[in-house]
């Protein structure tokens, strides 16, 4: 097998991270970004690896499942979109059959239930914030993987607002000649202007009833770790008792005290410094963990804070179902995963956002 060489292959499926697999004929494993499920294709050897190799597409012999043509001009450059060129019915049929498949190695000790993947109304037009990258004249995202910056003149998955403000900066920023690459991010003025604020729009009120539901009646008092700005928590302080709400961002914090919440307590720091003094203040029989990270996850200091205190539910919000799973695998000895409720935050990228709800095991 050499690097440029021409192969025959069939996608078996899409793999999460938005690559299709499939086996050449000498039984090595192939991947294939912008591929469709069931496609024949001609492919052309780019990299090789101990126990793969990674392909491009030269020639489509039979369309896969859902393919159509990708509506934006930078797609396939950029590094954002994994999916725009199938449709969107394809591309959420895609999103369950990965988090079943990530997921399955819970089926044998955890009642679990995966539920259908929520899907925003529209699959463009949603986010209410981009960063972009500028450097020697060129404003864009970053390509796959790298610090190239493909320039670009809109963002189709981005809300017009965004596009409003996007076309005003390109001719100001394109100014910019500097040492290093300069980064800017443009906000719908509705969201706050610094920190992490949830990227689609259309579905906040849905993330917020969704994690409601998931917490249930019974649980009166939260203890919510990375908390941002306050957005679950000014939703959930309406039925909560109180509320322990932690974060490391200043800004946020700060923004989250402007909401003038009387049951909610901000506090500013890490997980990992705040948890044992909110856990030694909560009546643990009626209290939950609601715990939102980055996509790095929870660190094991938090996970080994958690365990040293089960609370009876923890519910997890994540964008990194991989860094979830590996989280779940740390609280088993003391929890059940039930629930798993994927939601499409991010269409047309490889990216999934899931709930978990998971219970405290009888006897601790
Ligand atoms: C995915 S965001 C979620 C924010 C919020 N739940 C929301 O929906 O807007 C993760 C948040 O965790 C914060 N964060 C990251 N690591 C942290 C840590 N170790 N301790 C406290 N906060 C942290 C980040 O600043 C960020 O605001």
């Amino acid at each position: 097998m050499k690097i440029g060489q021409q192969s025959v292959v069939t996608i078996e499926k899409i793999v999460y991270g938005g690559e299709g697999i499939g086996k050449l004929e000498e039984g090595l494993v192939i991947f294939v970004p912008f591929s469709a499920p069931k496609e024949k294709l001609r492919v052309i050897i780019r990299e090789i690896k101990k126990n793969y190799v990674k392909g491009t597409i030269k020639e489509i012999f039979e369309k896969g499942k859902g393919r159509v043509l990708p509506a934006c001009p930078a797609y396939g450059s950029c590094g954002g979109c994994a999916y725009q060129h199938l449709d969107y019915e394809t591309e959420l049929e895609i999103k369950q059959a990965q988090i079943e498949e990530i997921f399955s190695c819970f089926k044998k000790n955890h009642p679990l239930s995966i539920q259908n993947i929520i899907h925003s109304p529209f699959p463009y037009g949603y986010r209410n914030r981009i960063s972009l990258h500028v450097s020697n004249g060129k404003v864009g995202f970053y390509a796959k993987s790298s610090n190239r910056i493909v320039p670009i003149r809109s963002c189709l998955i981005a809300s017009e607002k965004i596009n409003v403000l996007l076309k005003k900066w390109l001719d100001q920023k394109r100014q910019y000649v500097g040492p290093k690459t300069m980064h800017f991010s443009l906000r719908e003025p509705e969201i706050p202007s610094y920190g992490f604020y949830q990227v689609n729009r259309y579905l906040l009120q849905k993330m917020r009833e969704l994690v409601d539901e998931t917490i249930g009646r019974e649980i009166s008092q939260i203890i919510e770790g990375y908390s941002g700005a306050g957005f679950f928590t000014e939703y959930l302080r309406l039925r909560m008792e109180k509320i322990y709400a932690i974060e490391e961002n200043h800004l946020s914090v700060e923004h989250a005290k402007t909401l003038g919440l009387k049951n909610v307590f901000f506090i500013e720091g890490k997980v990992e410094d705040k948890l044992a003094d909110c856990q030694s203040q909560i009546e643990t029989a009626k209290a939950a963990y609601l715990f939102d990270p980055p996509k790095e996850g929870i660190s094991k200091e938090v996970i080994s804070l958690v365990n040293s205190h089960p609370l009876p539910k923890l519910i997890y919000v994540s964008c990194n179902p991989l860094t979830l799973k590996r989280d779940i695998q740390r609280l088993e000895k003391n929890y059940l995963l039930r629930t798993l409720r994927p939601v499409d935050l991010f269409p047309k990228t490889s990216e999934i956002e899931c709930i978990a709800l998971l219970t405290r095991k009888n006897g601790i």
